[in-house]
């Protein structure tokens, strides 16, 4: 008999290309008796990263290719949320006119969107398809987009005193500066955004996150037994990625980490497209050299805080931004690689003690799965929202302060590397990462929560 086939939606870009596909093929590795056709956005020419990994994709996942979409006329102050968005949205009469070919060869069952892509969701219901949305990322930014109706009054009222942390359902208080980029400029053209995209989840017939029960309990209890006329959500995580993530440069990183002392040194990235500026980067360069402690740093170019990269195939050397003399004063004590690390195998690698990470979600649940104790450095996006929940809430993360003009300064840096590669402190931190690692690989064991949650939703749509 025909295998029911489910389609699949991503947005373009790196980060939100690789976890639903990933989160695809998990379904497919739990339950074989399904097909799944995934209708792919990019904007310009697909970044070289993405290609690599369309290219490991099962016979199982058939992928279409949708025409290229240009951003010739964006205002400059379009966040890159809503860019994302809009090449979804710019792509949907292709997505049509593919869903409903597939409609007329296949039965299809259900349809799967990304986050960003939820202007897709519309033609799942003019097929008459299960919809979901798939969030690659937290529990408690799903309770924040709930949330953020109610919050809307709270930030605007006047009697209400700035400074008070705000306590979203489900989750530690968030200081005010903590909460997603758009909260910081408000009203801005990023905020309402937010505040449409939380709208849209009311659209979907379920949500899928990618995180599980015994990281974010309270979030996902509050989530799925308070508010009943929400969709309901799928703690399905944690999902990262399978295989290797790394390019040429890998190899030599992979090689380096070989020659170290077990848990020795300290990972540095900032995701697949944060940078700092020029000042940070010479900061951080300093920081890690007075720590004395051993490091593997992936170097960016500076420029505005995301790159460019993360959409296209955008490159620069980023080596020669390095303070002078650096590489020379570090190179027995650093390993420095431009660009792109195959972060998976570098954070799995028994070498490897601790992240300094900008909060990514995929970052952070990679050091989870791995067991690797973080740096909570966040950039943007809901970054500094993961900060707080790994620093306050799970207590596996260190976080530097930042000064008063926006500087983490290099003393900053060495007290926070010491802190969790040497001290205490650090020893604390690493044990309840060691029992979270356990907890992870539990959550999708066979028995596990994620994969019972999965099993569920798999089992409903088999009875279509
Ligand atoms: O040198 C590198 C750098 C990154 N990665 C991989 O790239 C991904 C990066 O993902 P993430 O940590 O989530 O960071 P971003 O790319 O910045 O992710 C965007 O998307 C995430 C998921 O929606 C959000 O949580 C972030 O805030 C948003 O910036 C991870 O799988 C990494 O393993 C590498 O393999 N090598």
């Amino acid at each position: 008999m025909e295998k029911p086939h489910i389609a699949v939606v991503p947005s373009a870009g790196f980060t939100h290309l690789v976890p639903i596909l990933e989160f695809s093929k998990r379904l497919l590795h739990l339950h074989p008796e399904f097909h799944i056709t995934c209708f792919i956005p990019s904007v310009g020419s697909i970044p070289p990263s993405s290609k690599a990994y369309l290219q490991t994709l099962p016979p199982t996942i058939t992928s279409i290719f949708l025409s290229p979409v240009t951003f010739d006329h964006l205002p400059d102050a379009t966040t890159l949320a809503l860019q994302i968005e809009l090449s979804v949205n710019l792509s949907l009469p292709q997505i049509r006119q593919e869903l409903e070919s597939l409609c007329s060869r296949a039965k299809v069952v259900a349809l799967v969107v990304d986050v960003f892509a939820s202007g897709a969701m519309d033609l799942g219901k003019e097929h008459n398809l299960l919809s979901y949305m798939y969030l690659p990322q937290s529990a408690m930014l799903l309770s924040l987009y709930f949330y953020s109706s109610k919050l809307d009054e709270i930030l605007f009222s006047k009697s209400r005193d700035p400074k008070e942390p705000i306590k979203i359902p489900g989750s530690v208080p968030i200081p005010r500066t903590d909460l997603p980029l758009p909260f910081q400029h408000l009203p801005s053209a990023g905020y309402k955004g937010f505040l449409e995209r939380a709208k849209r989840f009311d659209v979907a017939d379920g949500i899928f996150m990618n995180t599980f029960l015994e990281l974010e309990s309270e979030a996902i209890r509050t989530l799925q037994e308070e508010d009943k006329a929400k969709p309901k959500v799928y703690p399905v995580g944690p999902i990262i990625q399978m295989g290797s993530s790394g390019q040429e440069n890998g190899v030599t990183c992979l090689t380096w980490l070989d020659k170290q002392e077990p848990k020795s040194v300290l990972y540095v990235s900032f995701g697949s497209g944060g940078t700092l500026s020029q000042d940070q980067l010479n900061e951080l360069a300093f920081g890690l050299e007075l720590s004395g402690q051993k490091f593997l740093w992936v170097v960016r170019a500076p420029s505005s805080v995301v790159s460019s990269a993360y959409l296209s195939a955008e490159t620069n050397d980023p080596l020669k931004f390095l303070p002078h003399g650096f590489l020379e004063r570090t190179k027995k004590q650093g390993f420095v690689v431009p660009d792109w690390a195959p972060q998976i195998e570098v954070l799995g690698h028994s070498s490897t003690g601790g992240f300094i990470s900008h909060c990514g979600w995929n970052s952070v649940l990679e050091s989870v799965v791995k067991g690797v104790p973080v740096i909570a450095w966040p950039l943007f996006a809901e970054q500094s929202l993961n900060a707080v929940m790994l620093t306050d809430d799970v207590k596996v993360a260190l976080r530097p302060k930042v000064n008063e003009t926006g500087l983490v300064e290099r003393q900053e840096i060495a007290r926070v590397v010491r802190g969790l590669m040497e001290d205490n402190q650090g020893m604390e931190i690493r044990k309840r990462m060691e029992q979270l690692k356990i907890e992870a690989a539990n959550a999708i064991k066979e028995d596990g929560s994620s994969t019972k949650t999965l099993s569920e939703v798999a089992t409903s749509l088999r009875g279509i």
